[in-house]
């Protein structure tokens, strides 16, 4: 099948998934008939082209490079620049939105008004963008029903690695009436960092932010925000709860010294930023906040920005699964395996 894509943003995230089409453009038409063409990229301070007959991704990659400027793209016929995201939205032929802007944690807008303006046009949206997901996740999944398309959001909650997909299909049947986990990677790698080589606080954070971990504010990271709106949505999709953003008690990292991490480890423990959700009975209790964990505990190991998560299953006991929380590729990864769903979807009604 052949998708249309258009990207709204093209910043770490946005630029590895466009990375990823291109290595694996014959892979992905050999093993899964999965063909893009992308139509029409739309970034606030990058630029905005569009062109129905499709971009050269390469081109557009190395024309960012050189340039900082999409709008540089060779002036080719029937060639649109300038076009905001709504327009590109509405006004584009294309048939998914891959919404990779920045996540807002206090309105979760523009993206949640991206989201509308898609489905009311019947277009399909997969993104990494929590706000909507955390703030509107019924409005929204019901105005995606009423459309007919399809809504993807695997890399809102531990990028790539399927935190979302996995319970959902493989524990179909299962009660999930507990989870606890690490869901933030920019956090662990400054902990992990401050542990085990010693650096500061700060010289972590940058570290995380030159690796493309971190938020645009990165105060969303270390003041527990991102990791909130991570169980929010856990709480919502998984578990079948409106929890809301503001029932999560949170408390972010800012506050542990190097003193404390040094005094922890002489405890046999180790600071790792903890999420957790519980149902009980009719109500659900969720928090964000950093705890000492003993080394034994699974958690303790993981390190970097590596995140994990464990489901308490009625049927199967706890499952833990473990993999990279952020990254360019990784994240890239979770838009890509969404669109692979809406192609074999496809397939399925066309066979
Ligand atoms: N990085 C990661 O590992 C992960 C990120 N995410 C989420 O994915 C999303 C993208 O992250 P990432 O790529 O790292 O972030 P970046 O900040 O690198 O990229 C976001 C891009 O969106 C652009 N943008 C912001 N507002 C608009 C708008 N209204 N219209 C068009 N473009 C807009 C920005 O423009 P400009 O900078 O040019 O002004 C920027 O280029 C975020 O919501 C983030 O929370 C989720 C999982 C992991
Ligand atoms: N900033 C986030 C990115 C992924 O959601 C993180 O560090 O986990």
């Amino acid at each position: 099948m052949s998708h249309k894509l258009a990207f709204i943003g093209f910043g770490v995230v946005g630029q590895g998934l466009a990375e990823i089409l291109l290595e694996k453009k014959e892979e992905l038409k050999q093993k899964e008939g999965f063909e893009a063409t992308v139509v029409a990229i739309s970034d606030l301070m990058k630029g905005s082209i569009y062109h129905p007959n499709g971009l050269d991704i390469d081109l557009v990659l190395k024309t960012l490079k050189e340039t900082g400027n999409l709008e540089n793209y060779p002036k080719v016929p029937s060639l649109v620049t300038g076009w905001d995201s709504f327009k590109t939205i509405k006004e584009t032929n294309a048939d998914t939105i891959i919404e990779v802007s920045y996540t807002d944690v206090k309105t979760g807008q523009p993206a949640i008004d991206h989201c509308k303006a898609a489905f009311e046009s019947r277009k399909n949206v997969v993104m990494t963008n929590k706000g909507p997901v955390a703030l509107a996740y019924k409005e929204l999944s019901e105005l995606a029903k009423k459309h007919g398309v399809y809504w993807g959001f695997e890399g809102t909650v531990m990028s790539g690695t399927p935190s979302l997909r996995m319970p959902i299909e493989a524990l179909a049947g299962n009660e999930i009436n507990e989870i606890r986990g690490i869901f933030n990677g920019t956090t662990n790698y400054i902990l992990t960092k401050m542990e085990k080589e010693g650096i500061s606080y700060e010289e972590a954070l940058k570290e995380a932010q030159q690796l493309g971990y971190a938020e645009a504010d990165p105060t969303s990271d270390v003041e527990g925000y991102d990791a909130r709106y991570k169980v929010v949505i856990l709480a919502n999709y998984i578990m079948g709860v409106p929890l809301k953003v503001e029932d999560v008690p949170c408390k972010g990292i800012t506050d542990i010294t190097l003193k404390e991490i040094k005094e922890a480890k002489d405890e046999g423990k180790r600071w790792k930023l903890l999420a957790k959700i519980k149902k009980e009975n009719d109500r659900i209790v969720a928090s964000v906040a950093p705890e000492k964990v003993d080394l034994v505990d699974p958690l303790a190991s993981i390190d970097g920005a590596v995140n994990a998560i464990t489901y308490e299953c009625d049927l199967l006991g706890p499952v833990t699964l473990s993999g990279a929380g952020a990254g360019k590729k990784e994240t890239g990864f979770s838009l890509l395996i969404d669109l692979i769903h809406i192609n074999r979807k496809q397939k399925l009604i066309t066979v």
